[in-house]
């Protein structure tokens, strides 16, 4: 078999007051595919994507990215390969200027001159932001920041793009336009969302995880489809959406 973007194996994990998170999750997401990782508030969604890059640990079972383990010995290189789009874009832009924010990730891990601008350059052209590169963050729109978001990641040309509720606070047309610029890439994709509709737009695949377990893994368009499914797992579509269409 080849080597996936990323596996997950058995794992388990309990915070330190004791509460269980998470009961053993097992899946794998091949190189280039866009998965979205639904379920209710509480499922263990944030929990198991601080895993991903090594944010949380001491829980049993593994985690690789690209073949390589999730451990202390590979962090550098995992944090590399393992690009987290956290939901409020400013716990991640905190640079003077688009441009400084988008180098700093390369920057600290060693690139420098022509070569740092051109990895720049090309994060910021892949969102649809190469023109905003001398202003400062906070004179972007929301939409703009998030995509700047994205930016910062991409810079570091990751292995996997992990995305939490990107759809949140945007407009129709913002929402649009991430989705286009999503799927233009060729990088996996990992959208932890409650946006059921997105999730139908961007991700061919889902993962219903609840109550720390995975409940299904297929196709979301069938996944959405299935009533039963989707009532147990407190996953409610919008009012006259229509999965199969
Ligand atoms: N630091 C913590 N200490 C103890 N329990 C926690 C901690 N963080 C989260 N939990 C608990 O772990 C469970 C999973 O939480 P998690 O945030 O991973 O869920 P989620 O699926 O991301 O939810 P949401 O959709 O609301 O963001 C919940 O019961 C939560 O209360």
């Amino acid at each position: 078999m080849t080597e996936a973007s990323l596996e997950v194996s058995g794992l388990a994990f309990a915070y330190p007051d004791g509460h269980q998170a998470l009961f053993g999750v097992d899946f794998r997401i091949e190189r280039g595919e866009r998965v979205a990782l639904l379920g209710p508030n509480g499922a263990g969604k944030t929990t198991l994507v601080l895993h991903l890059n090594g944010i949380l640990d001491g829980g049993t079972g593994s985690v690789r990215v690209a073949g390589l383990p999730v451990d202390r010995a590979h962090m550098a290189e995992i944090r590399r390969k393992v690009g987290i789009v956290f939901q409020d874009p400013d716990d991640q832009l905190f640079m003077p200027t688009v441009r400084e924010d988008v180098a700093f990730g390369p920057a600290a891990a060693g690139l420098k001159g022509a070569e740092l601008q051109a990895r720049v350059e090309r994060a910021l052209e892949r969102v649809g932001m190469a023109e905003f590169q001398d202003r400062p963050p906070h004179h972007l729109s929301f939409g703009q920041r998030r995509r700047v978001a994205v930016a910062t990641v991409l810079a570091m040309e990751p292995e996997i793009l992990v995305l939490d509720e990107p759809s949140s606070n945007l407009d129709p047309a913002s929402r649009r336009e991430l989705a286009d610029i999503l799927r233009s890439l060729d990088v996996t994709v990992l959208m932890v969302t409650h946006d059921l509709p997105y999730a139908l737009e961007l991700c061919p695949r889902s993962l219903v995880l609840s109550e720390g377990v995975i409940a299904a893994d297929g196709k979301t368009a069938e996944l959405l489809a299935n009533d039963e499914l989707m009532r147990t797992h407190r996953l409610e579509l919008p009012f006259g959406f229509d999965p199969s269409r």
